[in-house]
């Protein structure tokens, strides 16, 4: 049996009287690409701060690598927001420069090699680019930190069609048996071919996790009809 990189356990987070994530429970095995799909407002960015150690839940535990996730996990787990997260003012050498100071491990040249794919340089300046540059942009600062674990909140979001197969080669180029990534997303058919495992949110609780390749085999359901069904 495969391990467990991540385990959550009862997880239950609340706005007010909002609640957000309802009793989650589930694993991440080691290795693959997971899918995390749900309509909007499901709970999708609220479990992944959640485990991105960035908000504290209500109920319920997570595990990482089999201890109780705590602060220097944070080394080995990347997330990356939806939206810019760098300083507009900065150029893309100044993100290379922090991202080295502040991540132990961040891998610099693999940074400037996956900037070089995207038609970026280091002397462009954050306010300077469109909302797909910047996304390009925080792909491969976050891919380039090596992590264990690598929570993507909507990579894919405003990027144009070609730049998404760019980001995508990025992201699978990075994945192998030791790291593990979870993108959230709603373009469901593009992801088909690639995400091994899709994890379905409605209204906060876990609707399913299904292994897309035995689903295939033994129903025959795309990843399409799944959303459709369990949606
Ligand atoms: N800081 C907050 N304060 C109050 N409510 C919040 C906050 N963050 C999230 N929520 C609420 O929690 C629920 C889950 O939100 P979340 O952002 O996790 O959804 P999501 O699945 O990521 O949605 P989307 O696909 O639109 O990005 C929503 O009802 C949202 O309104």
């Amino acid at each position: 049996m495969m391990q467990a990189i991540l385990e959550c356990k009862n997880l239950t987070k609340k706005f007010g009287r909002k609640t957000a994530l309802d009793d989650v429970s589930l694993q991440l095995k080691s290795g693959k690409i997971y899918g995390l799909l749900g309509e909007n407002g499901s709970g999708k960015t609220t479990w992944m701060k959640l485990i991105a150690g960035l908000s504290k839940p209500e109920k319920g535990e997570i595990f990482y690598e089999g201890h109780p996730l705590c602060a220097k996990d944070k080394e080995s787990i990347a997330y990356m927001a939806t939206e810019n997260f760098f300083y507009s003012y900065m150029k893309i050498k100044d993100v290379e420069k922090y991202y080295t100071d502040f991540f132990a491990g961040f891998d610099r040249a693999a940074f400037w090699n996956l900037i070089g794919k995207t038609g970026l340089d280091g002397e462009m300046k954050v306010r300077e680019l469109s909302s797909g540059m910047n996304a390009k942009l925080r792909i491969a600062a976050t891919l380039a930190r090596k992590a264990k674990l690598t929570l993507l909140d909507e990579p894919l979001n405003g990027v144009d069609f070609k730049a998404r197969e760019q980001i995508v080669e990025m992201i699978l180029r990075q994945a192998d048996e030791s790291r593990t990534i979870v993108m959230s997303t709603h373009l469901i058919e593009e992801i088909e071919s690639y995400v091994e495992e899709a994890i379905f949110i409605k209204g906060g609780k876990l609707a399913d996790v299904v292994n897309l390749e035995r689903e295939r085999m033994t129903t025959g359901r795309s990843l399409t009809e799944l959303y459709m069904q369990l949606m």
